[in-house]
């Protein structure tokens, strides 16, 4: 197989897979192609070192790996348009797009294509994604390819297909949702008299002390937050605080609309 992928639609989440990708010496940019419409939004300190191309059909003719980063609403006129270009022996599709089932991008590009599904998040640029994959085709050896290909830029679970939109609100939604949680910790803490690049700082390692706490002493979050919370204490007081006003309650309520969202995507077009 060879090492070349191409990216169709590099917006927020195919640049951030090709310069993860770059960082984690997976790939030379000059192995990937990034392909979009308006190449003219795409600055040259952006683009550096990549192929680019306003044309998925040639983008696409001697890669190995074809990726399918477009919004829901882009992906069929995408599909019909490289469909007849797709060679099913030699190129695997991947696709990032939420609430678009491998049966449905079969359905376009023909029933012999492989395609596998994966949900990586924005940390993918950096190397810490959480990606999910799943596939209802794919061969071994395809998926074991795609699973180092997320695993050098971060963790990967392999889910089945259904529960693709569960994993798109819990990984890819929930960046967004952390980093507000982190930027409402700093907000309170301008108010409790820091300046906000402090608080920001602050809340920042906090935050990502919290997780190390979990990821590498394997605990449980609650145990953890036992050992924070002296009786009688401050902690305490401000923990039950935000969830008299419905903390847990909002975050679940959000990921389950989210998951609810991310099912008719490409439905509503
Ligand atoms: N953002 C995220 O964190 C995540 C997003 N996703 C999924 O990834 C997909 C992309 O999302 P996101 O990156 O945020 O969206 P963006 O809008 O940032 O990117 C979409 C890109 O597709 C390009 N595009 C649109 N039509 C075509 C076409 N016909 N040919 C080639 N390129 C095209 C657009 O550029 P132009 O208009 O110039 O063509 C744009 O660069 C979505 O389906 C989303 O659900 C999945 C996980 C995480
Ligand atoms: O908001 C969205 O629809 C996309 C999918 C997951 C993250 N961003």
């Amino acid at each position: 197989m060879s090492n070349k992928i191409t990216i169709i639609g590099s917006g927020n989440i195919g640049l951030s897979l090709a310069n993860g990708l770059v960082k984690k010496e997976y790939s030379k940019p000059s192995d990937i192609t990034l392909t979009r419409r308006n190449l003219k939004l795409m600055s040259e300190e952006v683009a550096a070192g990549f192929n680019v191309s306003d044309n998925n059909i040639v983008a696409i003719y001697d890669a190995a790996i074809v990726v399918l980063a477009v919004l829901p609403q882009q992906l069929k006129k995408v599909l019909e348009e490289i469909a007849s270009s797709i060679e099913p022996e030699k190129q695997l599709i991947i696709s990032v797009v939420s609430g678009v089932t491998c049966a449905d991008i079969r359905k376009e590009l023909g029933n012999n294509v492989q395609v596998i599904r994966a949900m990586p998040n924005t940390a993918i640029a950096i190397g810490q994604s959480m990606t999910c994959i799943a596939s209802d085709n794919a061969n071994e050896e395809n998926m074991k390819e795609v699973t180092a290909l997320f695993e050098t830029v971060g963790a990967v679970v392999t889910i089945n297909e259904d529960l693709m939109t569960s994993a798109t609100a819990l990984c890819a939604c929930g960046i967004a949702f952390f980093l507000r949680s982190i930027r409402a910790a700093s907000q309170g803490g301008v108010e409790i008299g820091f300046h906000a690049h402090d608080a920001l700082k602050m809340a920042v390692q906090t935050a990502k002390g919290a997780a190390d706490l979990l990821l590498i002493s394997q605990s449980h979050p609650e145990g953890e937050i036992d050992k924070v919370t002296s009786p009688k204490g401050c902690t305490i007081a401000g923990l039950n605080e935000m969830e008299h006003n419905g903390f847990s309650s909002a975050f679940i309520k959000g990921i389950k609309l989210s998951a609810l969202k991310a099912g008719g995507l490409y439905k509503e077009g």
